[in-house]
């Protein structure tokens, strides 16, 4: 048996982006700990210097000093490259300032649906100019006091919940929004610590009265359980293979990951258990898992782990049955297709996969061919056949530069655990 490596994988993309919104708009000179230093995390910064906030960066931590919740007008465009979660969660912020902003992204972001929040942003009264069929680059007429609002979304997302609860701080009247299932809660957790007034209730938030966001502390990003799953599946699959993943985020909206692994007979342990950001966090043992069964995945369990199944689609070649993944239609509009990013790879392969309009069905193989992967330039998709190329299979990639989106020592990590 190899000796037991401690990997502590890239920061949480989520939370650093919070921290970064939350503590631009709070009052009071806040600092970020383990800061995820990643193109979409750093284009976060980015966008808030341009908005007039003081933020220093350096080697270990961020620290921003905080302008409270109206910004400066940007002189420039605002760019947010690749990143979903940073166009949709700063919109909302601008759509609370009293100037005009302008926010694109990379050629990925500008084909991915706005409407999404340009609906409820509109309702609580900014005014919102796109490309056709509501693409982004966008312009946001924003105003200091927007309205309330009580906002049913069709899907689950919390980039979607964020924008209406980032809104709802520039408004007194009542803002509540409710989802078919829970989505990540960053937002509700760390806009909390920051004092606002928040209460979840099942697939329901609602505002409280106090919402002024009060800073002036350290936080102190956990490892992501997204980035971590690429080297637990890994390391699932390697023989004699045991590593520990340091600090790894744990909240239960983000950790259906673990029930795949668990239904799937993953050997894996939740070793110390802590806090970090507001958020449960703990050090995860994953060993060799030879016997591996099939997964079936639905819209139950989805938003738990939306992300992880490019890689999750990778584990199911050495499961002992067939894969099943439905409801996922919302892969579609990721920075790739994802399902067709997937199942095209997947073919070239010489697996059997079935494409569906909202899942995929994977049979898993003896017999992975040598093949050339497009990777769309999506960074999971990159990360997830890069795991099964270092797992020995003669694979070439179409390009290994987008994991800088959100995970930049990537490969410095698969090397580590490949050793
Ligand atoms: O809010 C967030 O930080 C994120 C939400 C999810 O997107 P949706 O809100 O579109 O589901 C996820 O896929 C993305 O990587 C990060
Ligand atoms: C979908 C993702 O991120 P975003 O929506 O922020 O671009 C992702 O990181 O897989």
């Amino acid at each position: 048996m190899d000796q037991i490596k401690t990997l502590r994988c890239a920061s949480d993309k989520s939370i650093s982006h919070r921290s970064a919104i939350f503590s631009s708009i709070a009052s009071g000179k806040t600092t970020i700990k383990n800061y995820l230093f990643a193109q979409d995390t750093l284009n976060t910064l980015e966008a808030f210097k341009k908005l007039g906030v003081d933020i220093d960066i350096d080697k270990t931590k961020v620290t921003i000093k905080g302008t409270g919740k109206y910004l400066k007008e940007s002189f420039d465009i605002i760019n947010l490259g690749n990143s979903g979660t940073g166009i949709r969660l700063i919109s909302a912020v601008c759509a609370g300032q009293s100037f005009l902003s302008i926010l694109t992204g990379d050629n990925s972001l500008r084909n991915r649906p706005m409407k999404r929040i340009i609906e409820p942003l509109t309702q609580m009264g900014a005014t919102i100019l796109s490309r056709k069929n509501f693409l982004a680059p966008l312009a946001i007429f924003g105003k200091d006091k927007l309205k309330g609002i009580n906002y049913a979304s069709k899907i689950a997302s919390a980039q979607v919940k964020s924008a209406v609860l980032i809104a709802g701080l520039y408004t007194d009247e009542n803002v509540e929004f409710s989802e078919p299932q829970v989505s990540r809660n960053h937002t509700e957790i760390m806009l909390k610590q920051f004092g606002v007034d928040i209460i979840s209730e099942n697939n329901k938030v609602f505002l409280g009265k106090h919402r002024k966001l009060t800073g002036g502390f350290e936080l102190n990003v956990p490892a992501d359980i997204s980035s971590c799953a690429f080297f637990m599946v890994m390391c699932a699959l390697k023989p004699n293979c045991e590593a520990v993943f340091a600090d790894c985020l744990i909240n239960p909206t983000r950790t259906g990951i673990l029930k795949v692994f668990s239904d799937m007979g993953v050997n894996y342990e939740i070793i110390n258990k802590k806090t970090m950001c507001g958020e449960e966090v703990a050090d995860i043992l994953v060993k060799y898992s030879p016997n591996l069964k099939p997964f079936y995945i639905d819209g139950k369990i989805l938003p738990t782990l939306i992300d992880e199944i490019p890689i999750l689609s990778i584990l199911a070649l050495f499961a002992n049955g067939k894969s099943i993944l439905k409801d996922a239609k919302e892969l579609r509009v990721k920075e790739s297709d994802r399902i067709k990013s997937i199942v095209e790879n997947l073919k070239k392969l010489g697996v059997k996969v079935e494409e569906f309009e909202d899942g995929f069905e994977i049979e898993p193989t003896k017999n992975i061919q040598k093949a050339y992967i497009e990777t769309y330039f999506d960074h999971r998709i990159t990360m997830s056949f890069s795991v099964l190329k270092a797992l020995g299979y003669n694979l070439e990639l179409s390009e290994t530069k987008s994991p800088t989106t959100s995970y930049p020592n990537f490969f410095e990590h698969l090397k580590y655990l490949g050793s």
